[in-house]
């Protein structure tokens, strides 16, 4: 059992003293810490070694608090055990020195034995297990097939990924083919995650907001679903799409137990397209934490206030930034622990 269940009461709808809090991207480059360990060994030299990966993931746990940690990893290690080459090039970000560009590209992608390839996140998350002592609920995750696409095909991040639309356009057959195998490969990928420890799963749809309505359905959130539908019955789900407001009707009839709202749509907005009953997770607009703490606090109760107190976690509306300083971070997390409901 795990002592603080607010997290894992949240995804199932129950009414809480307060909500719960963590922040996407929360093990990361705003820590102290984290730098200390990023300056001695490389991107995914931290992802593979569950000591480092499971030490990071509880970092800003001891230091903040937050309700759910989620485990230290990245979504591109499963393009890398598809036999796609990722690097982390420092101070640029992932890079596919191969991008897919043809049919025939598509034709070399492996749906691997992910058990086997990605053993070393299944050890991660049995260390940070170990660490975490049930005190909190701990998250695992990977991007959404169409995300992962993006990268695979434009080979960098990219504004607009105008490289992988045009893929998606001009050669949908192969463009389905990749997405279904990525789609296959995450379902056995997240299913040994929750296996290995994990109490919920996170989807994150981080470039969903470049398609259009229509091309959403069809490039992205069929996808999603069956991720969904595979894993609802071994844990929770999370579905976050960046820029994603327009599907948000259909992704509250999906089976997820929440749905991510990034902080272009107002809650009150989020709530009416969602029917009212899903629990939303969200929104705080990441640069807003360079805000002075008191403000952050005042604006992130205001924000419980317009969620409302149940059926909601509160988090950032993307992942955080790598300049907060330590006490704007502080600022947020305690405003959710010193909420009171207004009577
Ligand atoms: C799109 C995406 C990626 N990775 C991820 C997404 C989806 C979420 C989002 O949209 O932010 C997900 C991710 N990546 C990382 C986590 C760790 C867990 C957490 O702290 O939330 C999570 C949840 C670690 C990481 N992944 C990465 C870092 C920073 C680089 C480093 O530590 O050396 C971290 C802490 C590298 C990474 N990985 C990726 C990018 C674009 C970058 C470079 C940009 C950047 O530096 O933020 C791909």
């Amino acid at each position: 059992m795990i002592k603080n269940d607010l997290f894992l009461r949240a995804l199932k709808g129950e009414t809480v003293e307060r909500p719960p809090v963590w922040m996407m991207r929360q093990a990361g480059r705003y820590l102290p810490e984290f730098m200390e360990i990023k300056a001695k060994y490389d991107f995914f030299t931290r992802c593979q070694t569950p000591e480092l990966a499971s030490e990071i993931t509880v970092q800003p746990i001891r230091r903040y608090g937050m309700d759910a940690a989620i485990l230290f990893s990245d979504i591109l290690v499963i393009p890398q055990a598809m036999n796609i080459e990722v690097q982390m090039k420092p101070n640029f970000g992932p890079y596919l020195p191969n991008p897919i560009r043809s049919q025939k590209d598509v034709d070399n992608v492996i749906v691997p034995d992910v058990k086997e390839a990605l053993n070393y996140v299944y050890e991660a998350i049995k260390a940070t297990k170990e660490k975490l002592n049930d005190e909190i609920p701990l998250i695992g995750f990977a991007g959404s097939p169409w995300t992962i696409l993006c990268y695979c095909v434009q080979g960098q991040g990219s504004k607009n990924f105008d490289k992988a639309k045009e893929f998606c356009f001009t050669n949908p057959i192969a463009a389905h083919q990749l997405l279904q195998k990525i789609t296959d490969t995450t379902i056995t990928y997240l299913k040994e995650k929750v296996k290995a420890g994990c109490n919920a799963v996170q989807v994150f749809d981080s470039w969903g907001g470049m398609l259009s309505p229509v091309d959403y359905q069809e490039f992205s959130w069929q996808y999603i679903q069956q991720i969904i539908d595979a894993l609802k019955d071994d844990a929770p789900v999370i579905a976050f799409g960046k820029g994603c407001w327009f599907a948000l009707d259909t992704m509250a009839k999906s089976g997820a137990s929440a749905l991510g709202i990034d902080w272009t749509c107002s809650a009150s907005n989020a709530r009416y397209l969602t029917g009212g009953n899903i629990t939303l997770q969200g929104n705080f607009d990441p640069t807003r934490l360079f805000s002075p703490p008191a403000e952050i606090k005042k604006m992130v109760t205001q924000m419980i206030n317009d969620f409302g107190k149940d059926k909601y976690i509160v988090n950032l509306g993307h992942g955080i930034l790598p300049n907060i300083p330590l006490e704007n971070a502080k600022a947020f997390i305690d405003a959710v622990k010193e909420y009171k409901s207004p009577s």
